[in-house]
């Protein structure tokens, strides 16, 4: 499958955040380069989301620089901001299907968001892979939690995110829909950055580096919880 070629490189350089003057991250430093599987594990209220929100460029970080594609960031470039944002997946814990509509309408409003068209090729390869293709016009209010979790991830991998930022996708999953999803994660991080957010040991096992926020973090944070 060809996918537009964006340099995979991210760099995250002493960037820290704060809410309500209390700091959560402190210089916080972190480079990858190349594609593959890369997991982010820490405690609970350590600040993963908070990073994970910031590199899908949603939270704006106090001080720091972050590199995404060989492109340094400029939180005040909207447009920039905006191309970037396209390029970037982000599977959030909530979600985000919109109810009424089926799988593959979800698909085709978010075609319309990100600009990027839909493949019915790819949509058919993924959706058989994670098994939900059967599922593809039904409403998602008619789902279950674990094919709701999988169209969900669905949307994350018929686009062309060269960077995908995935936080806990495998909780509300049973052992054999999680072996799937390892399965397809070391299917995408031949040509991707994935970076995931989990407690997770299987998912761990299959990554090409594990980071502990509490060694990259000298924040608060880290000593609080
Ligand atoms: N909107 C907010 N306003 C104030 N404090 C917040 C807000 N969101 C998160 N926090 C606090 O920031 C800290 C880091 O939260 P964050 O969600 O990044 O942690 P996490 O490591 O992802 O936690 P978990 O594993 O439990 O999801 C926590 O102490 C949390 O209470």
């Amino acid at each position: 499958m060809q996918r537009d070629s964006v340099k995979l490189h991210l760099e995250v350089n002493n960037i820290s955040f704060n809410y309500n003057n209390l700091p959560i991250l402190k210089d916080v430093s972190l480079s990858i380069d190349g594609p593959g599987l890369y997991t982010l594990f820490g405690e609970s209220g350590s600040g993963k989301t908070t990073l994970i929100n910031i590199l899908s460029l949603i939270q704006k970080p106090l001080a720091g620089e972050i590199t995404i594609f060989n492109e340094r960031v400029d939180f005040k470039n909207e447009t920039q901001i905006q191309q970037l944002r396209n390029k970037i997946a982000y599977f959030f814990q909530d979600l985000n299907l919109i109810e009424s509509l089926t799988i593959r309408e979800n698909l085709d409003v978010i075609s319309l968001i990100n600009g990027q068209p839909l493949s019915e090729e790819y949509v058919t390869i993924y959706s058989k892979s994670i098994r939900i293709y059967e599922k593809l016009d039904i409403p998602v209010n008619h789902l279950s939690g674990g094919e709701r979790q999988r169209a969900s991830l669905l949307k994350v991998l018929v686009f062309d995110y060269p960077l995908i930022l995935l936080d806990e996708p495998t909780n509300n999953l049973y052992r054999d829909n999680i072996s799937t999803i390892i399965e397809l994660l070391n299917e995408i991080k031949k040509d991707r950055m994935v970076l995931v957010v989990t407690h997770s040991d299987l998912i761990a096992k299959n990554a090409n580096q594990v980071y502990l926020l509490s060694e990259l973090n000298k924040g608060i944070g880290k000593n609080e919880k």
